[in-house]
């Protein structure tokens, strides 16, 4: 497996949520498994995850779309010095109104969601249509550091409100007729989804 060690300290250092190592090695082993090619990002930051997937899955392309001036800036660098710019494309917007026309490819064979954690729902309902058939979405954070099974002890309003809108997302996927999830409690919850 091939890391980016420095970057990833560099974030953690500045507080720059990336996703842990444990969460990438699984959500690389799960790509490779299903012979995913081209995923769809949500939320690039620095272009940590999407640097990681390339890297370590063969024949690999990632679209991502990051909000943030500053990350986005730092993703852009970060591709270039590490020459992925023909592997990873990415955009400076606000996934919930950007304008899917303006994606490079229009079709998907995996989805990783790992933007605002209350708009998970948003972000499925609009990106998975752009998934195949027999592709997946992987969805990150989903326990909120254990936060999810305990909310009613949550004191800080805001938290508790995020917190709600995680558990509503994860009650309405795993409810969902359409779909299959399967829960695996690596790094801070992680689920697979896929159309039953
Ligand atoms: C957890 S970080 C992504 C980490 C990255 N996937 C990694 O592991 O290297 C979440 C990112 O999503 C971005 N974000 C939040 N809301 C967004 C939105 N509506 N559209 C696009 N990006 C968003 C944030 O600015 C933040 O950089």
């Amino acid at each position: 497996m091939k890391y980016f060690d420095e970057i990833e300290k560099s974030a953690r250092e500045r507080h720059i949520p990336v996703m842990e190592k444990e969460g990438l090695e699984f959500l690389i082993q799960t790509f490779n498994e299903h012979q995913c090619h081209r995923c769809l990002e949500i939320g690039s930051a620095i272009g940590y995850s999407a640097m990681m997937m390339v890297s370590n899955i063969d024949d690999f392309v990632v679209e991502t779309i990051e909000l943030d001036d500053a990350r986005y800036l730092e993703a852009i660098q970060n591709i270039k010095e590490q020459q992925l710019e023909d592997q990873i494309e990415i955009h400076h917007d606000d996934a919930l109104t950007f304008d899917i026309n303006d994606l490079k490819y229009q079709e998907f064979d995996c989805l990783f969601i790992d933007a605002a954690k209350a708009q998970y729902q948003k972000f499925f309902e609009k990106y998975m249509p752009l998934v195949q058939k027999n592709g997946i979405c992987i969805v990150d954070n989903l326990d909120f550091h254990g936060m999810i099974f305990d909310i009613d002890h949550i004191k800080n309003r805001n938290t508790k409100q995020l917190v709600k809108k995680i558990k509503r997302f994860k009650d309405w996927i795993f409810n969902h007729e359409e779909y299959q999830v399967t829960y695996y409690g690596i790094g801070d919850g992680i689920c697979v989804i896929k159309r039953k």
